[in-house]
């Protein structure tokens, strides 16, 4: 459990200190304030990464030189430096110098507006979460994963330079290395996937059973057949300087009611399935026993009393879990933080 959050010239937080003594947190207070920045130092310290910027110097406080979160929790002190030197993550003020081996000391589930997008956004947004989720679940994937993106590195420079008359030799070699870890990049989403969309109908049914949910993988090539599309479309790929099939194109398509969610389900029905399919997260992470933290940004606005009472009710009551909104809510056994300008 998270005991104390510290921020430091971290977005437009000087300096923070929050004692927490709940494992329900509600942050509430007005626009500006700060409450996304908490939950997006608590996503940072556990991932290295924002959950709303690739920049990580967008974190530090305008005109100061580093920023600081220190996230103590019962077993251990995780802190992260920012600065121009880059990111530096210690545990219980060890250095860690491969980001690798830090990442995960607690794991976190986060909900927030941004994520919409996974039902408006692009294929490109879905498979982000994707990647990050998988590789929070299992680190074989984000090895995996990362010499995937490796050799496709590789091979799409190789395409640079390449015309038909050229020896294919090297080409070829590193065309089967690609398929070979795509092949496993390939089963390991198809079988998430599937897990993922049983834990997903299920979270969606508590908050609405009138409708149906689904989600399912739409792979841009089957598993075992790249090395023979690729193989096809060689001449396409020298031609257009690019790798055209492969897990980097895959696709995962969310249903409702059998239609397709971007066009037919409402802005509530979506936000719903996005805050259910982040529930279903808790459901695959459940079997080990990686401490888990839920963020909840700002979700309550948006939905009528009914399904916020019913969201309330339904969270996993195991979890920590952080809740920020703009007015105070009216539920027992929650410590309420009021962020105020002298903050
Ligand atoms: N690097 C930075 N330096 C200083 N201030 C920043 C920096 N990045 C963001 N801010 C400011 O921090 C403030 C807090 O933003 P945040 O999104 O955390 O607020 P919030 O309380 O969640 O707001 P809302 O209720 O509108 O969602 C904003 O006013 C933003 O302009």
């Amino acid at each position: 459990m998270i005991k104390e959050i510290k921020l430091k010239q971290f977005r437009n937080h000087e300096s923070l200190h929050l004692k927490i003594q709940n494992k329900r947190i509600f942050i509430f207070g007005n626009n500006g304030l700060g409450k996304t920045s908490i939950l997006e130092g608590i996503y940072f310290a556990s991932l290295t990464k924002s959950h709303r910027t690739s920049e990580d110097k967008a974190l530090i406080m305008a005109g100061k030189p580093y920023a600081k979160v220190d996230i103590i929790t019962d077993e251990h002190h995780y802190q992260v430096v920012i600065s121009d030197a880059g990111t530096k993550a210690s545990i219980d003020k060890v250095q860690i110098p491969k980001m690798s081996e830090y990442i995960n000391g607690y794991r976190v589930v986060m909900f927030s507006p941004e994520d919409l997008e996974l039902i408006k956004g692009q294929p490109s947004d879905r498979r982000q979460f994707l990647d990050i989720e998988m590789s929070q679940i299992h680190k074989p994937y984000m090895l995996v994963l990362s010499k995937y993106k490796q050799i496709l590195k590789q091979r799409n420079a190789l395409l640079k330079n390449l015309t038909l008359n050229d020896d294919m030799t090297f080409f070829k070699i590193i065309t089967d290395q690609l398929c070979i870890v795509a092949d496993e990049m390939i089963e390991k989403r198809k079988s998430f996937i599937e897990k993922l969309n049983q834990a997903f109908k299920i979270r969606f049914k508590a908050f609405n059973d009138l409708d149906e949910v689904s989600v399912s993988y739409e792979p841009n090539v089957p598993s075992k057949s790249l090395k023979q599309v690729l193989n096809d479309k060689k001449e396409k790929d020298i031609l257009t300087q690019t790798t055209s099939f492969g897990p980097h194109r895959d696709e995962l398509k969310f249903e409702f009611n059998g239609q397709e969610s971007k066009t037919y389900a409402s802005q509530g029905q979506q936000r719903l399935m996005v805050i259910s399919l982040k529930l279903a997260l808790l459901d695959i992470y459940d079997s080990d026993q990686i401490e888990t933290i839920i963020l909840l940004d700002d979700v309550l606005s948006e939905l009528d009393q009914d399904k916020q009472h019913k969201l309330l009710n339904h969270l996993p009551g195991k979890y920590q879990t952080f809740i920020s909104g703009v007015e105070t809510i009216e539920i027992k056994d929650i410590q309420q933080i009021h962020l105020t300008k002298e903050q």
